[in-house]
Parts: structure tokens; C-alpha cells; sequence
């Protein structure tokens, strides 16, 4: 069953187009990781399937319905962000059970189980809590809620290195679990690439890619030696990224083809593997030389 179908869907504020034709399908009992730069246009998408947004124009189904307005859709679904606004009157524990009230896959004891690891003290406030204690709060909330669609947009920012670990860790744990459809945004494809079966790559507002993270990780191959050796093999639109390593000898990333593979071989080119971190970075960028591009002929 499709969890998420999506086709030429735009979102403008204003006049600005935060998203433009994007279009994809989600299949059920998957985790997916939704990529992209800064102001790629990510939390606008995933706002529109919560329900959050409406959609400009272009055709959107959550569970074979138009998110917006739908209560379906918001039962169905959690969206954890880092600006969760939850009612300041209310303390820790007492959310924890308004939670329970509403999303009826609640799981109690996992929230507890959490809560007592991370050592939340139950009269804390949210609004009190330091940045990443307060977004460990707001992912127990996403995963004892065993939602059938969970969204977590961004949920590690401020976390410290053990905690984001522990939190992918756990997120692992329940959805083998209990599968369902989990969408996950991050800056840090490195940290969630083994939690991963698709990822969803947004570029500039639109769908640059949507593939599965072992054809990710196989989409690009990085090629050392000399200029001319690599030029022969390759053509100019396969380079995705490209620094010089010397005078006369440079580093390129291009698309993994048996064809490239063959031809460096014969010309004495070094071939290395690009991480799929890597080739997130290089196909969302603007340039092909990134950073360096900024200090060429200064
Ligand atoms: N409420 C809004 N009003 C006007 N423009 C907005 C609004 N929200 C987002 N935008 C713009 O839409 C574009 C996409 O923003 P969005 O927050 O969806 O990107 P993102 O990929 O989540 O970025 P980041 O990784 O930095 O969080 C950006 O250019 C942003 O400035």
C-alpha cells in the first residue's frame, strides 16, 4: 500500500516557490530520509504531508487522502520538529499522558522506559529544558506514539554525540519491532545511512532523486590521476564535483558506469569509492568545485 502519494505539487509563500513539481510515491513500513541543503525546501514537504501546509497546487494523498484539514491524516501521523509547541502549563509527565489520550498506538511503557533513561525528572517543564534534552523529549513523544506515518524533521539538533546515538538506536529497535513508515530529515546522512532503505533528495524545491540507499551508496565513484588520463574518460556533464590535487592532476566524482569503470582501467586512473554522504553533498550543490570554487583565480 502507498502511505504517501505525491504529484506536481508546488508551495509558494508569497511569491517565493518553496517547492516546484515534486512528485513521488511511499510505500508502507519503510524509513526514509529526506535530504537537502539549508532552505531546500525539506520541512515546506514534510509539513504539507502531516497536514501542517497546504499545497499550492499539484496533488497530495496521506493514506489515500488530501493531508490538509484531515483528521485521518492526523491521526495517523506525528510530526516532531524542534519547535513543538506544546502547552507550557502542562509539565513533562503531564503531556506524556495527554499523548497517550490522543494517539491510540501509545505505548506507555516504552515512553516511560525512555523518559527514566534519559533522566527526565516528571514536573520538569518542557519550555525549561536545555535544547537537546528538550528534542529527546520531543522524540520519546514521536516514538511511543507508534504512529503510522512519523515524521521527525530534524530531531537530533543539540543532541550530544551519545544521545543522537542512542536515539537511532532506539528508533531502530521499535520499528523492527513494530515497522511503519518513519520519514527522517537530517543534515547528517553519515549518522542515519544504516537506518535507511530510500532517500527522498530535495534540491533547490524540487525532487532531485528518489532511490534506495544501496543504489546511493553505488551512484558514484571517485577517480584520481593525472588531467588527461581522466578526461578521456569520462564526459564533462558526468562530473558531479572536482578538485586539482597537484599541476597537472585532479580528483573527480562521477557517475558510476561500467563503461567509466573499463576505460580507467586502461588509462592508469585510480578509482575510489565516494560515500553516500559525499554524493548527497555533491548532487545538492550548486557548483562542482564547492567551497573552492569561492577562492579560484584569487
Ligand atoms: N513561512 C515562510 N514564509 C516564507 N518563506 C518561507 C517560509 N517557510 C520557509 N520559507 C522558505 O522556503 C524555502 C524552503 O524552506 P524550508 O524550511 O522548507 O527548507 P529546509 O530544507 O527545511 O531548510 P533547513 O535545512 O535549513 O531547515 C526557503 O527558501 C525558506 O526561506
Amino acid at each position: 500500500m502507498n502511505v504517501i502519494e505525491c504529484e506536481g505539487l508546488s508551495k509558494k509563500y508569497g511569491r517565493h516557490e518553496a517547492l516546484r513539481n515534486i512528485s513521488f510515491t511511499l510505500s508502507e513500513n519503510k524509513i526514509v530520509g529526506v535530504i537537502g541543503r539549508n532552505g531546500a525546501g525539506k520541512t515546506t514537504l514534510l509539513k504539507i504531508i502531516a497536514g501542517f501546509y497546504k499545497e499550492t497546487s499539484g496533488r497530495i494523498h496521506v493514506f489515500g487522502e488530501k493531508p490538509f484539514n484531515s483528521l485521518l491524516a492526523s491521526v495517523n501521523c506525528i510530526y516532531i520538529d524542534d519547535y513543538m509547541s506544546l502547552p507550557t502549563a502542562l509539565n513533562l509527565s503531564e503531556i506524556l499522558q495527554t499523548c497517550e489520550s490522543f494517539y491510540p498506538n501509545w505505548d506507555r511503557g516504552l515512553a516511560e522506559a525512555l523518559f527514566d533513561y534519559f533522566q527526565f525528572q516528571p514536573k520538569q517543564r518542557h519550555n525549561t529544558l536545555s535544547k537537546g534534552k528538550r528534542n529527546t523529549f520531543y522524540t520519546i513523544i514521536g516514538l511511543a506514539s507508534r504512529c503510522p506515518l512519523t515524521i521527525f524533521d530534524e530531531p537530533t539538533t543539540g543532541m550530544d554525540a551519545a544521545v543522537r546515538k542512542d536515539f537511532y538506536r532506539a528508533l531502530l529497535k521499535d520499528y523492527l519491532a513494530h515497522p511503519r513508515t518513519i520519514l527522517l530529515s537530517s543534515h547528517h546522512l553519515e549518522e542515519i545511512e544504516d537506518l535507511l532503505e530510500e532517500v527522498l533528495l530535495i534540491k533547490n524545491g524540487e525532487t532531485f532523486l528518489h532511490t534506495s540507499m544501496d543504489d546511493l551508496k553505488e551512484y558514484a565513484i571517485g577517480l584520481s590521476g593525472k588531467k588527461e588520463a581522466i578526461e578521456t574518460c569520462i564526459s564533462a556533464e558526468s562530473v558531479l564535483y572536482e578538485k586539482e590535487l597537484g599541476l597537472d592532476s585532479v580528483y573527480k566524482v562521477v557517475k558510476n558506469s561500467l563503461g567509466v569503470r573499463e576505460a580507467c582501467l586502461k588509462n592508469q586512473v585510480v578509482i575510489s569509492p565516494v560515500s553516500a554522504q559525499d554524493v548527497a553533498v555533491y548532487l545538492t550543490a550548486n557548483t562542482k568545485g564547492g567551497i573552492d570554487d569561492v577562492f579560484r583565480d584569487r
